[in-house]
């Protein structure tokens, strides 16, 4: 059968809407992928219709065949576009409320990036809302769709390593914030929701929610309790610049109930061994079963190598290392999966489901209350519309 097409509008002109669309724009093929074929035909960008146009001869154009692809100079144009299936929405997580919105407003299914909204009441309301117009919608947390975190869950929930009693998750970049970051860039801006947690540590959780929480039957899923979190501010800013965070997941096991413990950090300046677009040696998840332990390694959001070691001195250490096919970056697989979803019918993705996404949403309101992080009110309100700033 001949693959279907969806056709992407891509709201935002950034790095990551640039990562996301030459991603999609690889043969599905190349991947094994044959049901789906994906399509850009509008890119907006809040600064400038040119910006956009500039966008379009560097991302898409001479990628798919003879489909067109429209630039605006604005958001609410792109939502209009009849010619656009899903909203890809790539802007700073300050904005991700207010743009998601709209699109929804305007009957548009959405994948939106990591971290979904500043608080979990913003996220709420937007899962209600898609719920109420029956439009698909899904976080962008792309690691979820990695033939390697599939892999991984699929051995806890076969009791590969045992029970797993506890879970240590790391996402630390080694950046010097004064001298990676000047004081307007969106890692370290409050007013873009700015600070480790929201953008890094949302990762070292995706690694506690995917293994403690989404390995077991729905019924059984239970947030966990935050039980301490310490967070250092950023000297210029305020924005957090390291997050530490100790969780502890109810699980309900055979044998009757226990907990599991999750250890998240997450920090610009501590030096993890966790190069960017490299294997690193020492592994960045730690995933202790009672018969083993899965060590993943980093970086966590694109990874690409793990290892199996178990208690029993009779069996081997078990290495394991997957490719990106096509030369993606890897966020092709969460744009097939939203694709499928949305073809489908579905309103949600089952593995970045919206129970889960709130599950995490409400976490790091939990850890931002204890160790007092706070963001500007416009950015926190749930009020709509409101009109945030655009670029620069
Ligand atoms: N999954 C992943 O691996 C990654 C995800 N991300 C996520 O993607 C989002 C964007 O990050 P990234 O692409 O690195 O950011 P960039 O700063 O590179 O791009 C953000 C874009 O958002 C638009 N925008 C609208 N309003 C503003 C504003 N007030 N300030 C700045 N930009 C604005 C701009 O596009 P325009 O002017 O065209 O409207 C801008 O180019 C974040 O939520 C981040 O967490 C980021 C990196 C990696
Ligand atoms: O999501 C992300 O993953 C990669 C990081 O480099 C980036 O800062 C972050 O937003």
């Amino acid at each position: 059968m001949a693959p279907k097409t969806v056709r992407w509008g891509m709201m935002a002109t950034g790095g990551i809407v640039q990562t996301f669309t030459k991603d999609i724009l690889v043969d599905p093929e190349t991947r094994g992928v044959d049901d789906i074929k994906h399509v850009v035909t509008a890119v907006a960008s809040s600064s400038s219709k040119d910006s956009a146009e500039k966008f379009i001869k560097n991302c898409v154009e001479g990628k798919q065949g003879d489909t067109q692809c429209t630039a605006y100079g604005s958001y609410m144009e792109l939502v209009q576009d009849s010619n656009v299936d899903i909203v890809y929405i790539g802007t700073p997580h300050s904005h991700h409320y207010q743009n998601c919105r709209l699109a929804l407003e305007h009957d548009k299914p959405i994948l939106c990036e990591k971290a979904l909204t500043v608080n979990a009441e913003q996220a709420k309301i937007l899962f209600d809302e898609a719920k109420k117009r029956n439009l698909f919608f899904m976080e962008a947390v792309w690691t979820r769709y990695f033939p390697l975190s599939i892999e991984v869950r699929r051995l806890i929930q076969d009791g590969k390593i045992g029970e797993v009693i506890r879970v240590q998750s790391d996402m630390s970049i080694g950046a010097i914030p004064e001298e990676a970051f000047d004081l307007s860039h969106r890692m370290v801006n409050k007013d873009l929701a700015g600070g480790a947690l929201l953008d890094l540590g949302i990762y070292a959780l995706t690694w506690q929610f995917q293994t403690l929480y989404h390995t077991l039957p729905k019924e059984k899923r239970k947030a966990p309790r935050v039980v301490g979190t310490v967070v250092t501010p950023e000297p210029r800013t305020g924005a957090d610049e390291a997050t530490s965070m100790l969780l502890e997941f109810p699980v309900s096991t055979p044998s009757g109930k226990r907990n599991a413990h999750g250890i998240a950090t997450t920090a610009f300046r501590a030096h993890f061994d966790n190069e960017v677009d490299q294997v690193s040696a020492t592994p960045a998840v730690r995933i202790f079963g009672e018969e083993g332990e899965i060590q993943v390694f980093g970086p966590i959001y694109r990874p690409s190598r793990y290892r199996i070691t178990f208690r029993d001195p009779e069996e081997r250490i078990q290495d394991f290392s997957f490719d990106f096919p096509g030369d993606i970056h890897g966020m092709a697989w969460e744009g097939d999966e939203a694709a499928r979803c949305w073809m489908e019918g579905k309103l949600e993705s089952e593995s970045m489901g919206w129970e889960e996404s709130l599950a995490i949403m409400q976490t790091m309101d939990e850890v931002r209350k204890q160790g007092g992080l706070t963001y500007p009110g416009n950015i926190e309100s749930t009020e709509y519309p409101i009109d945030l700033a655009a670029r620069g």
